[in-house]
């Protein structure tokens, strides 16, 4: 099933950059589970026309040295580009202080995706190459991405699966362990854990999008979710014609 699976989405990114009359894909590799999966599926559909870009934003060194190990296993060139600087440059500018990894303000630490937005687009359009990003279902469904940050790109291969089904693909993609064992986390900030920010696990998240079941504070938690970030799934309202 998960070959099949695997096969399907690599046919399905190749039609969609060629009919945008482009060469490849670009894939930022934060050393996490969605974007191994993600680039694993772009080389399979484009073996020679791949970049992994890794995008330290005072992130764990762990991090980094867990998505050169997932280039590498892939065979997948990157290019690194450090976001430090740009991203103090604008801490300081907007508090007036230095950055704290401790912070968790969302109106600071968003700056990060939207950093790596930046440079993604970059690289895509000298390359010509499109930007492919890593949102999964689970994560689209309760909004858990970054407006215009992680959320801003051209495809979303994985985006009908669930975080268990990205694991079964990951097995499938010959993904190591090690990255497949991680915790997920958006790394805004120092320990950063999706399942601990979302306040539901990932393991209830998938039951509940597959099934509409689950405990009431569970459900409570999601739909809440949904519903305020639901205006992130969509283009900006346009009024009608006066
Ligand atoms: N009703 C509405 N209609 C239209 N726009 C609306 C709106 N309500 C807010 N907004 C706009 O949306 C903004 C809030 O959305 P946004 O900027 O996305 O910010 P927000 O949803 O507050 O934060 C991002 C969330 O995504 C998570 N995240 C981010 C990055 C990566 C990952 C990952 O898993 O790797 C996860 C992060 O941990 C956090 O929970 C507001 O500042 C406002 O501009
Ligand atoms: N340090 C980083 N360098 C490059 N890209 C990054 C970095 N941090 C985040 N990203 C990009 O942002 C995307 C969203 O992050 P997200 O945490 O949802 O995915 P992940 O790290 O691949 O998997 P997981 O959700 O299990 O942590 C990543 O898939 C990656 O494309
Ligand atoms: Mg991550």
């Amino acid at each position: 099933m998960m070959d099949y699976l695997a096969d399907k989405l690599t046919q399905w990114i190749k039609a969609e950059i060629q009919k945008a009359g482009a060469l490849g894909a670009v894939v930022g590799l934060s050393g996490g589970i969605d974007s191994a999966v993600t680039a694993a599926l772009c080389k399979r559909a484009f073996p020679d026309h791949v970049l992994g870009v890794i995008m330290p934003c005072f992130s764990n060194p762990q991090d980094a040295k867990d998505a050169r190990l997932v280039a590498e296993t892939l065979g997948v060139p990157i290019e690194t580009v450090n976001l430090d600087e740009p991203f103090k440059w604008f801490v300081h500018r907007f508090t007036g202080q230095d950055y704290d990894v401790h912070c968790c303000d969302m109106s600071i630490v968003n700056i990060k995706p939207r950093l790596r937005m930046i440079t993604l687009y970059h690289l895509a359009a000298r390359h010509n190459y499109l930007v492919v990003g890593t949102g999964n279902r689970a994560e689209l469904v309760v909004g858990h991405f970054t407006k215009y940050g992680d959320g801003g790109v051209d495809l979303l291969p994985i985006a009908n699966l669930v975080k268990c089904q990205v694991k079964e693909l990951a097995e499938e993609l010959g993904i190591p362990r090690r990255i497949i064992d991680k915790a997920p986390s958006a790394g805004l900030w120092f320990d950063h854990c999706d399942e601990k920010e979302m306040g539901v696990t990932y393991k209830d998240l998938d039951h509940y999008i597959l099934t509409e079941e689950g405990p009431e504070e569970v459900k409570e938690i999601i739909q809440n979710l949904e519903r305020k970030r639901e205006h992130k799934k969509f283009l900006p309202p346009i009024p009608p014609v006066f």
